[in-house]
């Protein structure tokens, strides 16, 4: 394997005509991390990693790998592992051969071939079906080929392009093991893309969140789930509970942050905004909230069992919905009172927009 210390995609620009679909993208990648792009469809995750593995050619910026630089080499001078989401197999190659193609490609002595080939499928627990056509696999067992082939070749770098997608639940969350430990076992160096937050959050040592091109906010999941910089970042962290506010100081110094007007209106005291930051929207996640014997009045407007606990939709006096995660079992149409923690609500200074648009 070739090894690395670093790298660096130093301010890419990607534009597909007039439409910009990367703009100013700069990202360090230190050898051994696991790192996730994360954003929604059409964000541009699957453009910064075709970019990394040729498939498409920046527009400016450069990619180093270390003091190489790597953006003008073809796909196979990069040598990247690449794994996708429709598996990609060759459909009328065994297993085995599937695994190989890459090594044969590279002109590895036979030997050496059939030794890393079992390795590769051994790691992905495959050992027994090295004779089948990936139309004889299941789903997960074609995407472990799909993996055994990025690693055989001892790639500096591995990309995948939400490797889980079209799997169910259970398999999703199998295989989300099953490349988070072969990521150590191999010392492997990962950029994964998913619009799965979940995913993200468990697999990664960072997090890199995308918006239409550019990079939102980049950090270790616990920084970007505690302290989202945005709005928007809050939202992809779970922060279910977002709304417009106006934070006003009131005579004694205190604070007020008001959600709604009028009489029904949610009140929280003490928040401050950042200096010169000020404050637009307000945002606390589901589990945030808490049922209280005093504090803001709401009805239960709907109850979904979760099996350790309940998410549970309370509309407020002026019609505001606020979501509760809850260990506790409320009824439809109880009239309860909750409470959100201070420190666990954030202010930010975007404007509130609905979740759709
Ligand atoms: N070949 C192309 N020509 C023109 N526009 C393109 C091309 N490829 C991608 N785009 C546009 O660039 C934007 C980013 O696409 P990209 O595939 O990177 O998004 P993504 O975040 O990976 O989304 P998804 O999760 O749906 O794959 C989208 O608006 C897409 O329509």
């Amino acid at each position: 394997m070739q090894k690395f210390q670093e790298l660096r995609l130093e301010n890419i620009n990607l534009n597909f005509g007039s439409f910009k679909a990367l703009e100013d993208f700069s990202l360090t990648v230190k050898a051994g991390e696991f790192i996730s792009l994360l954003g929604p469809s059409g964000c541009g995750k699957s453009t910064a990693l075709n970019c990394l593995s040729g498939l498409l050619q920046v527009s400016s910026g450069s990619i180093m790998l270390d003091n190489t630089r790597i953006d003008v080499l073809p796909p196979e001078r990069r040598g990247f592992g690449m794994v996708f989401q429709n598996y990609a197999l060759f459909p009328h190659l065994t297993v085995r051969s599937n695994v190989a193609f890459g090594l044969e490609m590279r002109k590895v002595p036979k030997a050496e071939i059939d030794q890393r080939v079992e390795r590769a499928l051994a790691t992905v627990q495959l050992a027994n079906q090295v004779d089948k056509l990936p139309g004889q696999l299941s789903g997960g067992q074609q995407q472990r080929v799909a993996i055994a082939r990025a690693v055989a070749i001892e790639p500096p770098l591995v990309l995948m392009d939400e490797p889980l997608s079209n799997l169910d639940a259970k398999l999703r969350l199998e295989l989300r093991h099953e490349i988070k430990r072969l990521h150590h076992a191999l010392g492997l160096t990962t950029i994964y893309v998913t619009h799965d937050q979940d995913e993200a959050l468990s697999l990664s040592d960072r997090i890199v969140v995308m918006r239409d091109g550019r990079i939102q906010q980049q950090g270790a999941p616990e920084m970007l789930y505690t302290s989202p910089a945005n709005l928007y970042v809050a939202r992809f962290m779970g922060y279910r509970n977002a709304f417009a506010t106006s934070v006003e100081t009131v005579a004694d110094g205190r604070t007020i942050a008001r959600v709604g007007d009028g009489p029904g209106a949610m009140r929280f005291h003490g928040l401050v905004p950042a200096p010169g930051a000020g404050a637009a929207s307000l945002a606390f996640r589901p589990d945030d909230v808490e049922l209280a014997d005093e504090g803001i009045p709401a009805q239960v407007a709907q109850v979904e069992y979760c099996g350790q606990l309940w998410m549970v939709d309370l509309r407020t006096a002026d019609g505001t919905h606020v979501t509760m995660e809850t260990h506790e079992r409320v009824a439809m149409g109880q009239q309860v009172h909750f409470r959100v923690p201070v420190e666990r609500i954030r202010l930010f200074a975007d404007a509130f927009v609905p979740e759709a648009a």
